[in-house]
């Protein structure tokens, strides 16, 4: 059986995974959530007793399936029989594709489109339908019983013959989008009852991570899964309600009694309340926004820091960049916190990448990772993507397992496109990788040669496959799309092969994000801007109040050490206004620090 070390975990924390049965687990920032799943997989990897059955765990992104999978592999556990991945993933490789026969409208073959080609459709129906329509109002998701639209009650009309005309269109092209996949599997599930008996009959356990943001609808899919197990698989949840900042989207945190209700499965609830990440007085400051009874402390080598909490409101957004750059230099070069460290956050709605490239002009000494700074769409679902990522990365001894995992995973996209892969095995497709080069420093022209070289080392023709072929022009236009938009925008840059290689490096640089982005994450020095009432929370939030609570906690629950809140003046909103600074954080009365 698996063992651990005595100090990798603390008591609650082994108390939730020796747990027998099923498990649902609430707990507090930098309580060790990851650590713990990670754990509990491992030991329900090595207690499994047949080699048929699955651990399947869900993650809320690819990047966190990747380093629970690659910290299990160190960890000495063998992972074959692991599925790990986000819950759009799972409903594709376990119900939409071996299923897809019984649907009428996949039945025929689909393809995945991303994020971004959803979002470049929603334009282009926003500006055909006009009444002041755009992209954020087509927000939608779907539940159990039907599709839900997320903007404001008198544009509903409008959004609802937009998405019926986006939805035709989809389905005239045989496409499927990520909300999509969602109602395809629930329908599959829902209508075919021995879909869930079978994948009931295979789990062993159900792992999910950030239960807070997950919607009814995938609630539903694992719950009749569940259920059909009749007590066979076990489920084991995790997540912390206070970090639920997927509302608008449909996330919620369910009760364990309306999940048992919906899976039949009888939860043990358990918690943890030891944050191991930040200071006594970061933990103080981020209960203000606590929305639960649940007591938090601080446990970890930061406990006793003298953190530095700051907060701005008088800074004007004309000199915004000026400060950010201060605080950073403040943390870096007074505090000596090291650049990858220390994470600039603010709402998705602001235009990051614009933030991003003026500190790449004002700080050339540092190196920065955000938006704007990606030449391609990361589209996990697209071959060339996945290839791109192992042709990008360097062979080297740290990145080994990763790149093993991903030639595995080319693997399987190749024998899904009809691709007899009976002599490949990862070691030669890695090999094959790393022979194949191109002098190009345009990143695009560089890959493109690479794929080429990389088929004829295989050996395979790839234009024999559809799927290839059509996988091929997606990742085409959509990364020359992207790269001609990014360098109007003024990242001149962008179509380098050094850029294209920079976004699969370590991280080594400072870090852009949005706030839904740095959920899960941690760094010693934040600094949040853009904390408006308006955008945190963002004005198509139901309850306001909430969601700027849960923000709030998300953003400052991510530090470390130091933490700097900024709500600048003048930003304009609509015409004749300017946002004013979020309520509930003008309402907070703390001793913040003033930075020298
Ligand atoms: N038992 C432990 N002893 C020491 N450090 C720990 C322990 N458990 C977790 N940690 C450390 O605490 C930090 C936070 O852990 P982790 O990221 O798993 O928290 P989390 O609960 O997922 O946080 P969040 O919900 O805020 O994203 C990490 O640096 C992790 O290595």
């Amino acid at each position: 059986m698996f063992v651990w070390n005595a100090d990798d975990l603390n008591a609650d924390q082994v108390k939730a995974i020796e747990q027998p049965g099923s498990v649902f687990l609430t707990a507090c920032p930098g309580s060790g959530k990851t650590r713990t799943l990670t754990y509990k997989i491992a030991r329900e990897l090595s207690l499994l007793t047949s080699d048929k059955q699955r651990i399947v765990a869900i993650t809320y992104t690819h990047r966190a399936a990747d380093e629970i999978q690659e910290r299990i592999e160190q960890l000495g556990v063998d992972t074959s029989q692991l599925w790990i991945g986000t819950i759009h993933s799972f409903c594709l490789e376990w119900i939409l594709r071996p299923y897809a026969i019984y649907h009428p409208e996949l039945k025929n073959g689909f393809r995945v489109i991303n994020a971004h080609d959803t979002e470049r459709a929603h334009e282009l129906l926003c500006s055909e339908h006009g009444g002041g329509l755009r992209t954020f109002d087509c927000g939608h998701y779907f539940t159990s019983a039907g599709h839900v639209i997320a903007c404001p009650d008198w544009k509903r009309a409008k959004v609802e013959a937009l998405l019926q005309q986006y939805w035709a269109e989809l389905r005239a092209n045989r496409q499927v989008d990520f909300e999509m996949i969602l109602d395809y599997a629930y329908q599959l599930v829902r209508d075919i009852p021995s879909i869930s008996v079978l994948l009931g009959s295979i789990f062993a356990t159900v792992l999910v991570d950030e239960y807070q943001d997950t919607k009814e609808i995938q609630y539903a899919i694992l719950g009749a899964i569940l259920k059909a197990s009749g007590g066979k698989a076990k489920a084991f949840i995790v997540g912390d309600p206070n970090q639920a900042i997927y509302g608008s989207l449909g996330g919620y945190a369910i009760t364990p009694a309306a999940f048992s209700a919906l899976s039949g499965v009888s939860f043990t609830e358990m918690d943890l309340t030891v944050n191991y990440r930040s200071s006594d007085r970061i933990v103080t400051y981020f209960e203000n926004f606590n929305q639960l009874t649940s007591k938090i402390s601080a446990g970890g080598k930061y406990k006793s820091f003298a953190s530095a909490i700051s907060y701005d409101s008088s800074t004007n957004r004309t000199a915004l960049v000026d400060e950010v750059v201060r605080l950073i230099r403040y943390n870096v070069e007074s505090m000596g916190i090291v650049p990858r460290e220390v994470c600039i956050v603010g709402p998705q709605w602001l235009p990051l990448a614009g933030m991003t490239r003026q500190l790449v002009a004002a700080l050339p000494d540092y190196s920065f990772s955000g938006p704007g700074m990606v030449p391609f769409a990361r589209d996990i679902d697209n071959f060339w993507y996945k290839l791109s990522r192992i042709i990008l990365t360097e062979a080297s001894p740290q990145l080994y397992i990763r790149r093993s995992r991903w030639a595995g995973e080319v693997i399987a996209a190749l024998d899904l496109a009809g691709i007899n892969t009976a002599s490949i095995t990862r070691k030669s497709l890695l090999r094959a990788s790393n022979t194949t080069t191109s002098a190009e420093t345009d990143g695009l022209k560089y890959l493109l040669e690479c794929f080429d070289a990389f088929f004829d080392a295989l050996g395979i023709d790839r234009t024999s496959s559809p799927m290839l072929v059509e996988h091929y022009e997606a990742f085409v236009e959509g990364s020359q799309r992207r790269i001609e938009r990014l360098i109007a925008d003024g990242a001149t840059a962008i179509a380098e092969v050094a850029m294209f290689r920079k976004v699969f490096d370590e991280k080594t640089g400072i870090t852009v994000s949005t706030i839904h982005g740095v959920k899960g994450a941690e760094f010693e020095a934040v600094i949040a801007f853009g904390l408006l009432e308006g955008m945190v929370p963002h004005f198509n939030e139901d309850d306001k109040i909430a969601a700027a609570n849960k923000l709030l906690y998300v953003i400052c629950s991510r530090a470390k050490k130091n933490l700097h809140l900024i709500s600048e003046v003048g930003r304009r909103r609509g015409q004749n206004n300017v946002y004013q600074p979020t309520d509930i954080l003008l309402a907070c009365t703390f001793g913040y620090d003033q930075i020298p």
